[in-house]
Order: structure tokens, then sequence, then C-alpha cells
């Protein structure tokens, strides 16, 4: 009789494994002896140790060979959010999850984990210290919130211990770091129109920010730590640096550390979002006219004005988690990086 042989449990496949979270995530898994296969639309970089696969994930037979003698594969590909596409959110992040399963039980890969997002419980309302037992939000703030609750339902229902199938989902929140392509560059493009001069709400609401390195770590405790008889199969894990902080004290801390002004001047929160949602609609509909993309979006409105900050105790229960990097390092390493975005530079 053929035994079908097992692949290695120090070769994984990252899918998305280009993107921001994805390089780090491979950089990390090289450092601990793993060898990489990186599956993504785009190839970004090339590192000794990695090799690369480029194609769409909603095509199961370009990532087949992606996925050759890989027993553990990340899931961290996604669509950005501000591109706010409906129809390309459905198509990568649902029909393209399923795929992603499918081609990993063909492939006879072992573990999945999935990239998920703490604000799949997230409806524009206050969450303080969330847990992972928050409902899914029944009204998600946008569409790429929308996609994520599917996706991951999808990935932690396709859990089978039985076929030696295991899955787990990470749910980080606003992650930064070197090499973000979102959150400094936007706020940095943001203050340099001179739109950085308000703060929305009363500024006390706390949010979490999460290291990109804590999100990595996160992300390599819940692989090796899934097991058939761990209890964190088939479940998700709020991932953060487990340091909530005002809102509006991080963007002032990482503008003032690039050069720019702290936001200073009040607005009411209510108005504000009242305008977002209202600029939303008309670039709803002039978009078969013109295309305009308003900064203050609904999402960025509720985002910047809410409370919303997540437990982090299942991780610390379930996979020994704590943050590597604390939130003051975390910041400045970050500040460093972006030595293009300094004012006058
Ligand atoms: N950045 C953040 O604050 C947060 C991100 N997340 C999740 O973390 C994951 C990684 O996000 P980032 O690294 O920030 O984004 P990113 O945009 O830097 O990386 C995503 C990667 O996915 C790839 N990709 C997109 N569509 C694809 C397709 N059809 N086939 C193959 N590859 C495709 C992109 O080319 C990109 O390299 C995503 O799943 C995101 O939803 C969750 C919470 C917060
Ligand atoms: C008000 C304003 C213009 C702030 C600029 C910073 C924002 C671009 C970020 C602040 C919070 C961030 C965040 C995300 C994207 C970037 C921000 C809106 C996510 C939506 C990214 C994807 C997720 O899964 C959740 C994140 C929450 C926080």
């Amino acid at each position: 009789m053929a035994t079908r042989v097992r692949p290695s449990s120090k070769r994984c496949a990252v899918i998305g494994g280009s993107g921001f979270l994805g390089r780090h995530l491979v950089e990390k898994l090289l450092d601990r002896g793993y060898s990489v296969s990186v599956f993504d639309i785009r190839q970004s970089y090339e590192l000794p140790g990695v090799t690369f696969h480029q194609g769409d994930l909603c095509d199961k037979q370009a990532l087949l060979p992606a996925l050759k003698d890989v027993s553990l594969v990340f899931h961290c590909a996604s669509p950005a959010p501000a591109s706010d596409d409906r129809r390309l959110f459905e198509r990568v992040n649902i029909q393209g999850t399923r795929t992603v399963i499918q081609a990993c039980v063909d492939a006879g890969v072992q573990k999945l984990v999935l990239t998920s997002s703490a604000s799949v419980v997230f409806e524009g309302t206050d969450i303080k210290n969330g847990k992972e037992d928050l409902p899914y939000a029944k009204k998600p703030i946008d569409y790429y919130t929308q996609t994520k609750i599917e996706q991951e339902k999808l990935v932690l229902e396709a859990c089978d211990k039985e076929k030696g199938f295991l899955t787990v989902a990470i749910r980080p929140h606003g992650i930064f770091g070197p090499r973000d392509p979102q959150l400094v560059p936007i706020l940095v493009d943001t203050a340099r129109r001179g739109k950085m001069k308000f703060i929305i709400g009363d500024g006390t609401n706390l949010v979490d920010f999460t290291f990109v390195e804590n999100v990595v770590h996160g992300h390599i405790l819940a692989a090796e730590r899934l097991r058939s008889d761990s209890p964190s199969c088939g479940k998700p894990y709020h991932i953060t640096n487990d340091e909530p902080i005002r809102f509006w004290d991080f963007m002032s801390e990482v503008l003032v550390g690039l050069g720019y002004a702290a936001p200073r001047y009040h607005l009411p929160y209510t108005l504000v979002y009242t305008l977002a949602l209202l600029l939303w609609l008309l670039a709803l509909i002039l978009r078969p006219l013109m295309s305009f993309k308003p900064t203050f979006t609904p999402m960025r409105v509720a985002l910047a004005g809410t409370h919303h900050y997540y437990s982090c105790d299942r991780a610390k229960q379930d996979l020994g988690y704590k943050p590597v990097v604390s939130l003051k390092e975390g910041i400045a390493r970050t500040v460093q990086s972006y030595p293009h975005l300094k004012q006058g530079a």
C-alpha cells in the first residue's frame, strides 16, 4: 500500500506574503527556521529561503503548486479596505477563501491560520475590552468588514479534527509598523493637506493599535500551538498590544514624531459622522460620472471617534501570548522607519 508522505512541519505557505503583514510574517518564519512559499497576486521583494508563486487566490490551479509539501498555511491576503469595492471583496474574501480551504484540503495541508480582524464585531459604537464571544456585527460598517465576517466563519467552520485539518483565526486591530502602506501614509497625506487640525469628539476614546511584530508573534504562536487536542481549534483570537491608547494621542505621537502639528480643535462626533455619510452617498451617486474619494469616510470617522479595544485574555491563556514590543517602542521604531514622510522631506 502506498503511504502518503507527510509534509515537513517546517515548510509553510503565506498567502498574501507580499503585503505589509505578510512580509513581516515571512521574515520571522525564516528566522525561526521555516522554509516559506509565498503566494500573492504581486511580487514585492526577493529573499533567500522564499519561493514566490504569483497568482490570484481565487484560482485553485494557481494555488496548488504553492501548497505542495506544505503542512501549514497562513492566509493574510485581502483587498485594501480603502478600495471599498463590494464585488472585489466578495470575490477575494469570500469565494477566494472557499478556494483556499479547498486547495488546502486537496494538497493535504494540516493547519490553516487566517488573519481576520477585530472589526468583525464592530458596528460603529463603543466596544470596551471586547471579548471573542461578542456576536458578529449585524450591521458591519463597510463591505470590507462584511466580507471579513463571512471569511472568518468559513475558515473556522472548516476545522475538522477527524480529517486532520485544523483552523484558527487571528483578529488583530490597527496594525502599524515599518512599511505599513495604510495608517501612517494616510495620516501624513491628510496632515500635508492641512486636514489633521481637528479632533473628532472629545478625544478621550480608547483604541487598540498593534505593532506588526506582535501580530506576527500571535500568528506563529497560534500555528505552533494548533493540535487536535488544543483549545484553539476552530476559534478566533484577539491579538493586540494590550495597551489601549486614546486614538488622538496615538495620532498625535506619530504626527509630532514626524514633525507635523498635533490636531487641536474639537468637532462634534455626530456632525462629522453625518457629513461623512452624506459625502459617501454623494460619491456613490456620482460614481458613473466622476470619481472622488473623501478622506473622512464614515468608517474612518467611526474608528476615530469611538472606543474600540479588545481583551487578549483568551490568547494569553490558550496560546501563551504576550506582546513582544511595547507601544512606546513600536511608535518610535515606526516613526524612524519613515524618513521620507517627515515634514519637509
Ligand atoms: N492593516 C490593518 O490594520 C489590519 C489588517 N488586517 C488583515 O490583515 C491582513 C493583511 O493586511 P495588510 O498586510 O495590512 O494588507 P496588504 O494590502 O499590505 O497585504 C495584502 C496582500 O494580499 C494580496 N492580495 C490581495 N488580493 C489578492 C488575490 N486575489 N490573490 C492573491 N493575493 C492577493 C495583496 O497583493 C497584498 O500583498 C488582511 O487580511 C487584513 O484584512 C486585520 C486587521 C487590521
Ligand atoms: C481620521 C483619519 C483620517 C485618520 C487616519 C488614520 C486612519 C487611516 C487609520 C486609523 C485607524 C485605522 C484602522 C484601519 C485602517 C487605517 C485606519 C482607518 C483598519 C480599518 C484596517 C483594516 C482592519 O481590519 C481594521 C483597521 C482598524 C483601524
